[in-house]
């Protein structure tokens, strides 16, 4: 059985389609990332998932539960982190925990097990205000109250925007341990980089799911030449570079340029030259493997095919 199945799921917000005909299966005990940029249904998507939000059309089951007819007995079944500030500010950490734990109908204690490498971060500020916790204790604490509880299928909207490099790292070494002890856990995030901690994902835009698979095979689907491209006029390099006849696709990724080019033949050299025709210095140019954020960009400029 699925852990999470969903079928041809529909969901608008009057004339807005948040989510269309989106059908998905994760595992038992998989890590398994939404990714997707900012609009691209991924809240909806987990506010059906855990019976918040009733769909327009399809079907979906956690952990074997109807998220219709079976809402009561599931909204104990799952640990649910909203993207937005979900705790208390005004309690302290060990007041928000309880708080959680109480209305689950446990205690701190009982569970203690499970948060305890989590919360044992936290414990020395007991005592302190949600309201006044960094960005990644915030987000700490709203794990440990989603887990309080020992649900089966974790659902973690966007844990990790809007926290520091460090934190984000941290909190997705914490996701794949509770992932070992066998928690099934769906993830959002509008990060592409997180999508290489996943054991898979489904790669979201507006309302639909684009692909789905392993981070590495989706990578191995980019079949075009990669180059990275610097030169001194970054501005004027990209717009070059856009119009040159054997240009794919085009991107800033930091520092460099990513170009595609639409055929093997292209070599280097001839982007030098072409760089070097239109009058660009500093110019720096090597072949690359494509990562996981290239291919995302390559499906997202695709034409999607019509209904
Ligand atoms: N309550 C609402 N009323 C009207 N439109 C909504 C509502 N909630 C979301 N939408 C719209 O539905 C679409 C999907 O939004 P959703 O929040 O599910 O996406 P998301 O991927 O989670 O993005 P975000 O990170 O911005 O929340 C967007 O176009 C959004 O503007």
């Amino acid at each position: 059985m699925d852990a999470i199945s969903i079928e041809n799921i529909s969901k608008s917000y009057g004339d807005i389609p948040a989510v269309s005909d989106i059908s998905l299966s994760i595992r038992p005990g998989e890590l398994f990332g939404l990714i997707g940029p900012d609009g691209a249904g991924k809240t909806t998507l987990f506010k059906i998932l855990v019976t918040l939000l009733l769909p327009d059309q399809g079907r979906a089951t956690v952990a074997g539960y109807d998220v219709v007819k079976d809402y009561k007995a599931l909204r104990q079944l799952v640990g649910y982190m909203p993207g937005r500030f979900s705790l208390y500010p005004d309690l302290s950490v060990q007041e928000n925990l309880a708080f959680f734990a109480t209305v689950f109908g446990t205690t701190i204690r009982e569970n203690y097990p499970l948060i305890q490498e989590i919360y044992s971060q936290l414990e020395p500020f007991k005592d302190r205000r949600a309201g006044q916790l960094s960005g990644g204790m915030k987000q700490k604490l709203a794990l440990c109250c989603a887990l309080i509880h020992k649900p089966e299928v974790l659902f973690l909207d966007e844990p990790t925007t809007g926290v520091d490099a460090v934190s984000r790292k941290e909190f997705w070494d914490m996701l794949r341990k509770l992932n070992e002890r066998g928690l099934t856990t769906l993830v959002s995030t509008p990060y592409m980089d997180e999508a290489s901690r996943c054991d898979r994902v489904a790669f979201m835009q507006t309302g639909t799911v684009l692909a789905v698979d392993t981070p590495s095979a989706i990578t191995n689907r980019f079949t075009k030449p990669l180059f990275a491209v610097r030169a001194a006029d970054t501005y004027q390099l990209i717009h070059d570079l856009r119009l040159a006849p054997f240009t794919e696709s085009c991107y800033a990724f930091g520092e460099f340029l990513h170009l595609a080019v639409k055929t093997a033949v292209v070599s280097d050299r001839q982007i030098g030259s072409y760089l070097l025709d239109h009058n660009h210095r500093n110019i720096e140019i090597h072949p690359i493997q494509p990562g996981i954020e290239d291919t995302f960009m390559a499906l997202m400029t695709q034409p999607q095919p019509t209904a």
